[in-house]
């Protein structure tokens, strides 16, 4: 079976990945299963930036094709925060506890139809000594005003998604891999897939 470096230490990212990836009859390894693995600052402005960053930092480490993903979410009523602090916006720790609630606090008062939101995933695919590719998807929906749901990771538990009625913390994992931001953005490498994996089996 093919296999791939997703360079991400996030377990809710890797748990994704494995489900997305096993589909298309490929094999997830994620820095944690490198824990020497050096850690990558997120110093971009962008997704973009930053996860063009993790896949060629940790690409040129491993002498391998990695995939970097780098998501967060977007709040219109906040100008767009916390944006590419999604991770750290409560503090250092990156607890999402802690992140939801900072959110729910600054958005108290705000009425439902400005509680308009985007979750952005951008995805880098690094080859050693070729050109990365960068693409991005989205997906749209609410902040409710208090966390439902158990499923997922991260902002889950107060993101609305208004075609299916629940929080992306209340689908079960195969629906959100059908509408995420994550699922858009590896829709936007089908056309790459393959020569992105048949390079990676001469380096296995
Ligand atoms: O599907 C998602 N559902 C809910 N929340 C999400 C999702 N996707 C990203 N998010 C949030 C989690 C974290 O607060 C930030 C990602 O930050 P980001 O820097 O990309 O990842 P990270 O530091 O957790 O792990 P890593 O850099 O090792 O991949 O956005
Ligand atoms: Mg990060």
């Amino acid at each position: 079976m093919k296999e791939v470096i997703i360079a991400t230490k996030n377990a809710g990212k890797a748990r994704e990945f494995q489900a997305l990836l096993e589909k298309k009859g490929v094999k997830v390894k994620t820095l944690l299963d490198f824990p020497d693995c050096p850690d990558v600052e997120e110093t971009g402005s962008t997704f973009a930036e930053n996860a063009r960053l993790k896949a060629e930092t940790i690409a040129s480490y491993f002498q391998r094709t990695v995939i970097a993903d780098d998501s967060g979410l977007s709040i219109d009523a906040l100008d767009g925060r916390p944006g590419v602090y999604s991770a750290r916006y409560a503090g250092e720790e990156k607890d999402d506890q802690a992140n939801i609630a900072k959110v729910l606090k600054e958005m108290e008062g705000i009425p439902f139809a400005k509680r308009t939101a985007r979750f952005h995933c951008a995805l880098a695919v690094a080859v050693p000594n070729e050109r990365t590719v960068v693409v991005e998807g989205t997906c749209a929906g609410y902040i409710t005003d208090a966390p439902r749901g158990e499923n997922g990771f991260g902002y889950d538990p107060i993101f609305y998604v208004p075609q299916k009625e629940k929080t992306m913390a209340e689908l079960p994992k195969e629906e959100k891999n059908k509408i995420s931001h994550r699922a858009d953005a590896l829709t936007k490498l089908e056309k790459q897939w393959e020569k992105i994996m048949n390079g990676e089996s001469k380096n296995i």
